[in-house]
């Protein structure tokens, strides 16, 4: 039997985040592994014009759920609901269910915050930091609390070349800056955030720096971890191999590509992508709420989870295995015929961006006004542009990252926990794994159907017939130009015509001699 599963069973476990990307994952496995887990406390709020309750009903349809509702068909019973918004006191969480709570919980996982790069300063402050203060507090006063597990990012110290798997001091004194952000005017913030956040890249990365400090002084009341992944992507097993829901990280350039908009991004071609599986995260979230539990380790365990240390893959490799899964299973109605250019220099990037981005965009939103329809690709490559400048930070710069906890604790667990909870990403065997995510992103989160692959390669087809005559007729109405205008043009292609012609008759006569 599975320690780690058979240590859930009975337990009561409260997710923070639980409707995001990763909060799905961890409770489907959770309740899949560990059916007999007590409970499974959510803090949920009321989202664009749904009711939590109405917002948890539709999550548990979701397809990321189809696994355990084979296994048992009454695993939403577990789920426990409690209304919550994390910006606000107190979590904003009734007397009664923070009485539940406390009484109650066990094992809380934290995983909710923003992870918008373009988040203001006082927003990222408000959820990343605050929030995790309050539910600090709260955790405190939890009468049978046993581990606190804090999700933090691997690139919370990106402004540190090799990271160690240890808690850097915050760059200012949190308490400092949060009554600062309170009182001052949005507007001066906005403008002197740069200056605050220093040599970080943005409000995200910084505000998850500040609350890993925070996390780690609250280690004398209850047991904490915390785990820093790198880049989550697609599934690589469960629930299902590509298994994905949202546009973060590079998924929605990976979209973008296969779609045909993204044609060149700003990359480092040698620069190592770390992506890291996201059921690979979950694995290792709850091998380590298992381990701090159970051998309650006298200090702050970091676990940095990443995959460049060990089983290294670079964005170029990336770039070429996603644009060749992408011609071998298009999407559905691309906008051109997949291809990345994929350079770390800022003027070819710029030339491309004109070339291959603008001007197509222009002349399909003037071919949209000619038929009466509404411009809308400048658009949508304006929109590409900002999060391609977003994202350069991270595509054009490797990071070290030490995991000697993760191997520690792989070191502990039997063969059954390392079977069942595996985060051993040496047997990661990237191709196949990018094979997978593109088509998890067609089928999970385009909700294209693998059925309509011929009519998307037949459309293909049609594109790359209407990029030969394109060509063909802008190279010749080029050369027209050109020939008209300089008498020098003119001579050097009489020359060429009258060379090819002489190759031409030497080659019809002398086969005609050799017959
Ligand atoms: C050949 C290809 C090779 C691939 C090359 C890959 C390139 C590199 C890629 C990446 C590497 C770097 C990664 C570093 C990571 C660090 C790790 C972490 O610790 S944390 C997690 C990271 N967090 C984020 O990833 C947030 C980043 N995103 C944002 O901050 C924002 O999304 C932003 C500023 C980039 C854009 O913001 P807006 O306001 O323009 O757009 P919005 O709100 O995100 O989306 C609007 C709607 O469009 C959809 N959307 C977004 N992207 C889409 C797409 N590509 N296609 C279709 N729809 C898309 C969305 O689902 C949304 O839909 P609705 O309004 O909710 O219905
Ligand atoms: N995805 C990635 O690449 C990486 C993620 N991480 C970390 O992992 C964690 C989970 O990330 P991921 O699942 O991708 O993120 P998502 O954006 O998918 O999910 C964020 C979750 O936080 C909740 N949340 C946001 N604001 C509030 C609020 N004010 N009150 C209550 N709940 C709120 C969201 O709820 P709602 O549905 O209501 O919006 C959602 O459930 C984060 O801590 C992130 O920093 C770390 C490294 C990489």
């Amino acid at each position: 039997m599975s320690s780690i599963a058979a240590y859930y069973n009975g337990k009561t476990v409260l997710i923070t985040g639980a409707t995001g990307f990763m909060g799905k994952v961890l409770m489907e496995k959770l309740l899949r592994s560990s059916p007999d887990v007590e409970a499974v406390y959510i803090l949920v709020r009321p989202k664009a014009g749904q009711s939590m309750q109405e917002r948890v009903a539709n999550m548990v349809k979701s397809k990321v759920f189809d696994r355990v509702r084979e296994d048992c068909p009454n695993f939403q019973e577990k789920i426990k609901p409690i209304n919550a918004e994390l910006t606000q006191p107190n979590l904003a969480i009734s007397a009664k269910d923070s009485q539940e709570l406390l009484s109650q919980v066990n094992v809380v996982f934290h995983c909710a915050a923003t992870v918008r790069f373009d988040e203001p300063l006082k927003h990222a402050l408000l959820l990343n930091v605050m929030g995790t203060q309050q539910l600090l507090l709260l955790a405190r006063q939890m009468q049978k609390l046993e581990a606190f597990i804090h999700i933090s990012t691997a690139y919370a110290n990106c402004n540190k070349r090799n990271i160690e798997e240890v808690i850097y001091p915050p760059p200012v004194e949190t308490k400092k800056l949060c009554d600062l952000v309170e009182w001052l005017d949005e507007s001066i913030i906005q403008e002197i955030t740069p200056k605050l956040i220093g040599d970080w890249p943005n409000t995200y990365t910084y505000t998850k720096a500040l609350a890993e400090y925070l996390v780690q002084q609250e280690k004398e009341h209850f047991n904490i971890a915390i785990i820093r992944p790198s880049i989550v992507g697609a599934s690589w097993h469960e629930p299902f191999p590509g298994w994905i829901d949202n546009f973060n990280g590079a998924s929605g350039m990976i979209i973008a590509a296969g779609k045909g908009i993204l044609q060149t991004v700003k990359v480092n071609n040698d620069a190592v992508a770390d992506l890291i599986p996201v059921d690979v995260v979950i694995n290792l979230m709850l091998a380590v709420g298992w381990y701090t539990a159970v051998h309650r380790p006298k200090t702050v365990m970091v676990y940095n989870c990443t995959t460049g240390g060990i089983n290294p893959f670079c964005w170029g490799e990336i770039g070429y295995h996603v644009i060749s899964t992408f011609k071998r299973n298009p999407l559905e109605q691309t906008f051109r015929i997949p291809k990345a250019q994929m350079t770390s220099n800022h003027l070819i990037n710029q030339y491309w961006i004109t070339v291959s981005h603008k001007a197509p965009a222009m002349l399909y939103d003037f071919y949209l006004r000619l038929t009466g329809r509404k411009p809308r690709m400048m658009k949508i490559f304006n929109r590409l542009h900002k999060s391609m400048m977003l994202l350069e930070y991270f595509t054009c710069q490797s990071w070290e990252w030490s995991s000697e906890n993760m191997n520690m604790l792989m070191t502990q667990l039997s063969p059954e926990d390392r079977r069942l909870f595996n985060f051993d990403v040496r047997q990661l065997h990237w191709s196949e794994y990018i094979e997978n995510y593109c088509i998890g992103a067609k089928k999970y989160l385009l909700n294209e159907d693998m059925s309509g692959i011929p009519a998307a390669k037949q459309h293909l087809r049609k594109l790359r017939n209407i990029q030969y005559a394109f060509n063909t007729t802008l190279l010749v109405i080029i050369w027209r130009i050109f020939i008209a205008r300089s008498q020098m043009a003119r001579n050097i292609w009489y020359f060429v015509v009258s060379l090819c012609y002489k190759f031409l008759s030497y080659f019809r006569a002398s086969s005609t001699l050799r017959h």
